[in-house]
């Protein structure tokens, strides 16, 4: 029988860490849902409490230098920006059968954690759906979205899908099994690279985007220009996926805004090398002009951005 998860550990607790802690709290003893955090951080969120739409939260906050039982789940939720830091701090909750995701953007955060616990580890996902924010204590959506997740490239549920799966029906966590990750990983990043840049770009909300206008050209050419670039790189992604997102895009709640548009806002460095900074580069490799990430990197990049 496979195992089931029991002991969840999550690191990042920001819009979509609280998101989802604050999901299976409801279900699962408190004491084996861990928040991994560094000191400083546990203090912060112990005195000044973390609120979820309102509501406190009761977490259960270890340091990573506190000896814990092994977690059967690891779930990642850092910027890209601190992942090298937030993948050293998971390092006492891996074990044997501990099954890790990441809820990152972008194509390249489970290669780097990967690259440090084995791929073995590892299964993907995609957060969609949701345009969640943390401002200082309190995190708020108006969405939950769903989380897709599943192998890479599979033909049916491995017993890692099949862990997962059961623990999201007894926590009700809203999900859909994709077993061509690597497709989906990429269909994500072109819609990011869309949304999340121009409506950072013009520091502005969702609604932005979801009508008809210079910006909404914008995000299509840069997804467009993800495309090109994913195909060259053997990638099964096309202009039925923006179709699919766009229906997405236009659902989402007008007044929130991206995660990127959150971090200009709130002055943090920005997740622009998982979005431009990986189209430019393959752009370089082959060949191809990507004149409008071009623009996102160089904006993004600037001293004044926060990057
Ligand atoms: N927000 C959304 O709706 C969506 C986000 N995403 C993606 O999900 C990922 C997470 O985004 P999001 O939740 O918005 O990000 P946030 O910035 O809201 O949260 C990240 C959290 O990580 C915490 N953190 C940073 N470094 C460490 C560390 N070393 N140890 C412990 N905690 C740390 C920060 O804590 P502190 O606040 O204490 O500094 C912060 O709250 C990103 O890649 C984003 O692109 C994907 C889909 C939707
Ligand atoms: C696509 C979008 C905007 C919402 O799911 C997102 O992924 C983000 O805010 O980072």
């Amino acid at each position: 029988m496979n195992k089931p998860i029991q002991k969840v550990s999550i690191i990042g607790l920001g819009a979509l860490g609280i998101l989802y802690g604050e999901h299976f709290l409801r279900k699962m003893p408190a004491d084996d849902l861990r928040i991994i955090a560094d000191s400083d951080r546990v203090d912060r969120y112990k005195s000044e409490g973390i609120f979820c739409n309102g509501k406190a939260c009761d977490f259960n906050y270890v340091t990573p230098e506190e000896k814990v039982e092994p977690a059967d789940l690891i779930i990642f939720a850092v910027k890209y920006t601190t992942l090298p830091e937030a993948i050293r701090m998971v390092k006492g909750h891996v074990g044997p059968d501990t099954i890790i995701l990441s809820v990152l953007n972008g194509v390249v955060s489970e290669e780097e954690i990967g690259a440090v616990y084995g791929k073995e580890h590892l299964l993907y996902s995609v957060a969609q759906g949701m345009t969640a924010a943390k401002v200082g204590n309190q995190m708020s959506y108006k969405s939950k979205g769903i989380l897709c997740f599943g192998e890479l490239n599979a033909t049916e549920n491995s017993v890692k899908v099949e862990r997962v799966k059961s623990f999201f029906d007894q926590v009700d966590l809203p999900y859909e099994i994709n077993n061509r990750m690597h497709d989906k990983l990429w269909s994500k990043l072109m819609i990011n690279v869309g949304v999340n840049q121009t409506v950072g770009y013009f520091n502005a909300t969702n609604k932005l985007i979801q009508q008809p206008g210079k910006p909404r050209e914008m995000m299509l050419a840069a997804m467009e220009e993800v495309i090109e670039v994913g195909q060259r790189e053997g990638v099964g992604i096309s202009g039925d996926d923006i179709a699919y997102w766009l229906k997405i895009i236009d659902s989402l709640s007008p007044d929130e805004s991206p995660s990127m548009a959150q971090d200009v806002k709130a002055g943090r460095p920005t997740e622009v090398d998982l979005f431009a900074g990986t189209i430019v580069a393959l752009g370089k490799k082959h060949g191809l002009a990507v004149p409008v990430n071009e623009m996102f990197l160089e904006h993004f990049t600037k001293p004044a951005s926060g990057n």
